[in-house]
């Protein structure tokens, strides 16, 4: 049973998710869980390792479905109106309106120009100047482009491991997504290039929705408007991230807030 500080409405939700249940082979990971995201808020997925914070983030495009190729999953998660586990639903599509930034940076081995470029080349974008616009125009939003602007054809494994984050990000954002989903996208960085991100994040949701893991509660309670504690692949509790921390519904998620279990 979840209790909930707060129900998002329907017509405010970015995302629906209902009844939720993922199983790798017999470990039934994720349980019965159901919540919705607020459209251009943050949502932060906290709770222990192994709770299943990933893997309920990859439910959200159908990203488990390629990591593990024997997952199962059951119950809806409804964007734009469809579930997005319907049979006819275009996963490209999918992912380039839900896109995903990873823990380890990850740039591909080209430029940085090339690395943003990528996806808009993919969709059939050719003119150079229409590419040359998106390219700067994500660069910007991902708070790069003064870093990197006398740079572009230099490749992105020159660039420092914060710098490669805000690349992913821009790389995500030329694609032109609605939702971004984040898996620990601080945790492998310096503190500088971490409150960077964290920055970003804050300035990202005016036109972006964003959902969050980190095992980090310091960062859920800095960024997030909303929380979801998950716990053994519960979702314990989920509400306002201000309301949560300062007075939690459960006893549960008040022990791992303050550290006494975790
Ligand atoms: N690709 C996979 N194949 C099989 N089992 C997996 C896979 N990914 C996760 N699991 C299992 O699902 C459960 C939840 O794991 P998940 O990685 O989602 O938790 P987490 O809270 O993100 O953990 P961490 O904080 O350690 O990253 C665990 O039992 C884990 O072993």
């Amino acid at each position: 049973m979840t209790a909930y500080g707060v129900q998002i409405p329907e017509s405010r939700a970015a995302l629906i998710v209902k009844n939720l249940n993922v199983w790798y082979g017999k470990n039934h990971a994720i349980k019965d869980v159901t919540f919705n995201i607020e459209k251009n808020r943050v949502t932060a997925i906290i709770g222990p390792s192994g709770c299943g914070k990933s893997t309920v983030l990859r439910a959200l495009n159908r990203m488990n479905e390629v990591m593990a190729p024997e997952v199962r999953t059951t119950g809806e998660v409804i964007f734009e109106g469809k579930n997005i586990y319907d049979k006819n639903v275009d996963l490209p599509w999918l992912r380039r309106k839900i896109g995903m930034v990873f823990q380890r940076p990850n740039p591909f081995p080209k430029s940085i120009y090339d690395n943003v470029a990528y996806g808009p080349r993919i969709q059939g974008i050719k003119d150079k100047k229409t590419l040359d616009k998106i390219v700067e125009d994500s660069l910007k939003k991902a708070a790069l482009w003064d870093e990197v602007k006398d740079r572009l054809h230099e490749s992105a494994f020159a660039l420092s491991g914060g710098q490669q984050q805000r690349l992913c990000i821009a790389r995500a954002l030329a694609v032109k997504p609605e939702i971004l989903l984040m898996d620990e996208p601080a945790s492998a960085l310096d503190p500088i290039s971490t409150l960077k991100i964290e920055d970003l994040i804050n300035e990202l949701k005016s036109n972006y929705t964003v959902v969050i893991v980190t095992h980090n509660i310091q960062q859920a309670g800095r960024v997030s408007d909303y929380t979801a504690f998950f716990w053994m692949g519960e979702l314990v509790e989920f509400g306002s991230t201000a309301e949560m921390f300062e007075k939690p519904l459960e006893k549960l998620t008040e022990d791992y807030l303050t550290g006494r279990v975790g």
